[in-house]
């Protein structure tokens, strides 16, 4: 059994707990109040700015050439996004929030992998980004009972569309690869940066339904 099948279903609690989470509800239904979801974009254009750069390092650890590439163009993929989220709704709403303290968690825990640990368990720690994201859109997509006119929908066919799939699928590929000739000790930990940073992506969703603030 290759090594995301065999972690997959350790991370089920925590994927359970998304797709139940009151933020992925209002995607679903469009009743998620527009400020939350600012809110949420706002952050996360903050996180993908940070994100980039660790696709971009990992990118650079590859010896692979092909391997190298698809983490490139993955940060490469991220800039597009950050881009676009800037000109279609960002630059209207003029949010000035500074960074949350969970988003500046994983952003910082993402980074920290990817420069002190090694190639394999930086890519466990971003995997959870391209997979629960789709695992979070498919999900959404597969439902009936979402309005006609979701104020959400291309935030949802971003992340449950074909095109990220096929990213999603190639970045398990090369995780699993590398997992193949990891020894004991290093599966431990990638399956703790797995773990790890599926909880970072429930966390994210929270902070951003709560509009987290630093209280102090
Ligand atoms: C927090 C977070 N995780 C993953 C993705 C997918 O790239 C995203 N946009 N934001």
């Amino acid at each position: 059994m290759d090594w995301y099948t065999q972690i997959r279903p350790k991370i089920q609690p925590i994927f359970d707990q998304i797709i139940a989470h009151p933020f992925i509800e209002g995607l679903l239904s469009g009743e998620l109040p527009m400020e939350v979801f600012y809110f949420y974009l706002h952050q996360d254009s903050l996180y993908l700015s940070e994100y980039r750069r660790t696709l971009a390092t990992i990118g650079s650890q590859c010896t692979d050439m092909e391997e190298s590439q698809f983490y490139l163009e993955a940060a490469n993929g991220v800039i597009l996004v950050e881009k676009a989220l800037h000109t279609t709704y960002l630059e209207k709403a003029r949010i000035e929030s500074p960074i949350s303290p969970t988003c500046e968690l994983y952003t910082s825990y993402l980074s920290k992998m990817v420069h002190t640990q090694s190639l394999a368990v930086g890519m466990a720690a971003v995997l959870p980004c391209f997979t629960i994201y789709k695992e979070v859109g498919d999900y959404i997509l597969a439902q009936k009972d979402g309005p006609e006119n979701n104020p959400f929908q291309d935030w949802i066919n971003t992340y449950g569309g074909e095109a990220f799939a096929e990213s999603v699928a190639q970045a398990v590929r090369i995780t699993n690869t590398h997992a193949q000739t990891a020894p004991e000790a290093e599966l431990a930990q990638m399956e703790a940066a797995f773990i790890k940073a599926s909880q970072l992506e429930w966390l994210f969703w929270d902070s951003a339904y709560r509009q987290e603030k630093w209280p102090v």
